[in-house]
C-alpha cells in the first residue's frame, strides 16, 4: 500500500535526481493533475492511499517527465487566462507571458461591450482567440494556422467553452485565404531563429512543434508576412497586437513602421519585465 504523502516523496525524490528545478512542487503537480486531487486533498488527506494501479501510472508519467517531457504534454491540458484547454503534439503550449497580449487588447479596446472582429494569427490551441472571444461576448473571431493538427484543436477548445458560434478556424498560411477587415489582429508567431533552436530547453525543443517556434534565419520571417499584410487587414481604428521574443522590439517596431502601421510607443512588459506585446496605432 502506498500512501499520498509516500509517493510525493518518492516522485520528489526522483525528479531531483533528474535535476528539476523544483522537485516537491513538480511532483505535487503531477499527482493532483493525474489522480484529479487539490491541494487539500494532499495535505489534509496525504495518509490516503493510492491504488496499486495509479502507483504504476504515477510512475510510468514521473519518468517521462524526469526526461523532460513537459507537465501539460503529459496531461493534455493547459490554463490560459483561467480557461482550460487540451493540447496536442501539433500545438504550443500556451505560456503565462502570451496573456500580456489579451491585457494589451483590454487596454486598448475598454468596451467590453464592442462587437470586434478579431484575426487570430497562427492560433495554435486557440488560446488568445478564445480569451478574447471570453472577454468581450459580443466580439467574432477568427483563427488560422498552417497546422491542420493545431486548426482542429482550436476549434475542440472553442466548442465546450460555447464559443465556437462565434469563431471559426481556417487552415492557412497567415493572411493567404482572408479578404476583409478586422478590428483586432493578433499574433504570437514563431519567433526563434532556426540556428537557436537547438539550443532551447529540450521542454521546448522536444517537445513544442518546430512549426510553432521556428522563426527563419533572424526569427523575424512571420513578422515581414504579418507586417506586409496588416494594412489590408486592419479597419479603420483597428490595431494589430503581436507577441515579441526577447530583444526583438527594435525590430519589428521597424518592420511595422516601414509598412505604415507604427507601435503606438513601447511595447507592453510582461510579469518578468521584457517588452512582450507590441500594439500599433490606431488606423
Ligand atoms: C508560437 S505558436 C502560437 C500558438 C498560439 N497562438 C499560442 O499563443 O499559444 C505559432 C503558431 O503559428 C503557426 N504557424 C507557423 N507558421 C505559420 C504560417 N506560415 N501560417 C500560419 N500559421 C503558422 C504554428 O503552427 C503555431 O500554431
Amino acid at each position: 500500500m502506498t500512501r499520498r504523502t509516500e509517493l510525493l516523496r518518492e516522485l520528489a525524490a526522483g525528479f531531483a535526481a533528474a535535476g528539476l528545478e523544483a522537485p516537491e512542487r513538480e511532483a505535487r503537480a503531477l499527482v493532483k493533475a493525474a489522480l484529479g486531487l487539490s491541494d487539500l486533498d494532499l495535505l489534509a488527506r496525504g495518509e490516503e492511499s493510492v491504488a496499486a494501479d495509479e502507483v504504476a501510472r504515477l510512475r510510468g508519467l514521473a519518468a517521462r517527465r524526469a526526461g523532460g517531457e513537459p507537465l501539460a504534454r503529459l496531461t493534455g491540458r493547459r490554463e490560459f487566462w483561467s480557461l482550460d484547454l487540451s493540447l496536442s503534439p501539433d500545438t504550443l503550449v500556451p505560456r503565462p507571458d502570451t496573456e500580456t497580449l489579451i491585457e494589451a487588447a483590454l487596454e486598448v479596446f475598454p468596451d467590453r461591450s464592442a462587437p470586434l472582429r478579431i484575426l487570430d494569427l497562427g492560433t495554435g490551441s486557440g488560446a488568445i482567440l478564445a480569451a478574447l472571444l471570453s472577454e468581450y461576448p459580443a466580439a467574432w473571431g477568427l483563427g488560422v494556422d498552417l497546422s491542420e493538427g493545431a486548426a482542429r484543436q482550436a476549434r475542440e477548445n472553442l466548442a465546450p467553452l460555447g464559443l465556437n458560434r462565434r469563431a471559426a478556424v481556417i487552415v492557412g498560411t497567415w493572411d493567404a485565404a482572408i479578404s476583409g477587415r478586422f478590428d483586432l489582429v493578433v499574433s504570437n508567431p514563431p519567433y526563434i531563429p532556426s540556428t537557436d533552436i537547438p539550443m532551447l530547453d529540450v521542454e521546448v525543443r522536444d517537445h513544442d512543434p518546430r512549426l510553432a517556434l521556428d522563426g527563419g534565419n533572424d526569427g523575424l520571417d512571420a513578422y515581414r508576412a504579418i507586417a506586409e499584410s496588416l494594412p489590408r487587414l486592419l479597419a479603420t481604428g483597428g490595431r494589430a497586437i503581436l507577441e515579441l521574443g526577447i530583444g526583438q522590439e527594435v525590430e519589428v517596431a521597424a518592420l511595422l513602421a516601414a509598412k505604415g502601421v507604427p507601435p503606438d510607443g513601447p511595447a507592453r512588459r510582461d510579469l518578468g519585465g521584457v517588452a512582450r506585446a507590441i500594439v500599433t496605432m490606431a488606423l
